[in-house]
């Protein structure tokens, strides 16, 4: 099995985010089995399906309780944190349990959280954002910060590589046992489509594997696009107000112009952002084009005299 576990520190206390399905029941044991100590099993029950999520919540303290390892559990609303922040279910999800992973770390003094995915979930995830429109082929990241509350959580995944085979001849060959996940068997999302439809048929027609395929092209995107990040520093563009200065934009290349726009917005937590909308802020630049755009969250960029800026 490839992974990445050699880049982290045994001694140190990590986390481990165990939904109680196989992809974190495998991360978990094979965690332990290379010699990892300190770690701290954390499980966030969703609520989402009252029997089993309380079923799942159990199974994985036991989990816990059988490998020696200290358990560190929360249960959330997430149906109620749906309708109070009107966000999507998988976003509200993810906010809650990357709020309960920081709880645990300041609790256990943890150095941050370890995750499931693996590369099945890659290939799923960077066509799912191709086909919404985002900038360039974007996946998961082996290794990120979230920043929640201004706290800075440090999020790694060591099964990155880890093809979705591999992790069940490891279940087989380990005899472990794991939670069906219900959403999973349903296949209703579209990711769940993409999982169940569109990768095997993809893999039919091409008669081969198409998963390192399609993450070895994110690879070489998010090098790239990682390249021209560390290449732009948007300071040189803003003028002290923190507006863009247009001119000092409208002199650089358009694939700079996009990486500019890309850290602005990103600076700007504006959500959603895809490839037209870069394309639809930087015709803004243009004095006989429209001089706003609406940007998603209801605010605008705006141009005036020479300058970009965001509004209410
Ligand atoms: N209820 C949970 N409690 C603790 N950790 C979880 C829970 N659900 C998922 N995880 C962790 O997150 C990993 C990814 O889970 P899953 O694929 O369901 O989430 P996702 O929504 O696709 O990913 P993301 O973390 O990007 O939201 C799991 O392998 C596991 O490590």
């Amino acid at each position: 099995m490839q992974h990445f576990l050699e880049r982290l520190d045994t001694n140190q206390s990590w986390l481990v985010g165990v939904s109680g399905g196989r992809d974190s029941v495998v991360l978990l044991d094979y965690l332990v089995q290379d010699g990892f100590k300190n770690l701290v099993v954390v499980h966030v029950n969703h609520q989402l399906r009252a029997k089993a999520s309380n079923g799942d919540a159990e199974f994985v303290e036991q989990l816990a309780q059988k490998y020696g390892l200290a358990f560190y559990g929360e249960a959330v609303d997430v149906i109620g944190l749906m309708e109070s922040e009107k966000k999507g279910l998988e976003v509200v999800a993810r906010e809650a349990r990357h709020a309960v992973y920081v709880r645990a770390i300041q609790k256990h003094s943890a150095a941050g959280v370890l995750l499931g995915h693996h590369a099945d979930d890659q290939a799923e995830t960077v066509l799912f954002n191709l086909l919404r429109g985002s900038s360039g082929l974007k996946g998961i990241r082996f290794e990120n910060t979230v920043t929640v509350d201004e706290c800075v959580l440090k999020v790694v995944r060591p099964l990155l590589e880890v093809r979705r085979s591999e992790i069940n001849d490891y279940v087989k060959s380990r005899g472990l046992e794991y939670r069906e996940d219900a959403s999973n068997a349903e296949a209703f999302t579209v990711r769940n489509r993409i999982r169940h439809e569109v990768m095997p048929l993809l893999v039919e027609i091409m008669r081969r594997e198409v998963v390192p395929a399609v993450n070895g092209a994110a690879e070489v995107s998010m090098e790239q696009s990682d390249y021209l990040a560390s290449e732009v520093v948007l300071e040189q563009f803003l003028d002290p107000q923190g507006r863009i200065f247009l001119p000092a934009l409208l002199e650089l290349d358009v694939v700079l112009q996009q990486a500019v726009m890309f850290q602005f917005l990103k600076t700007h937590k504006v959500p959603d952002l895809s490839r037209s909308l870069i394309a639809e802020c930087l015709l803004v630049c243009d004095t006989v084009a429209a001089a706003k755009c609406n940007l998603p969250g209801g605010r605008w960029l705006r141009r005036k005299e020479q300058r970009l800026f965001i509004q209410q």
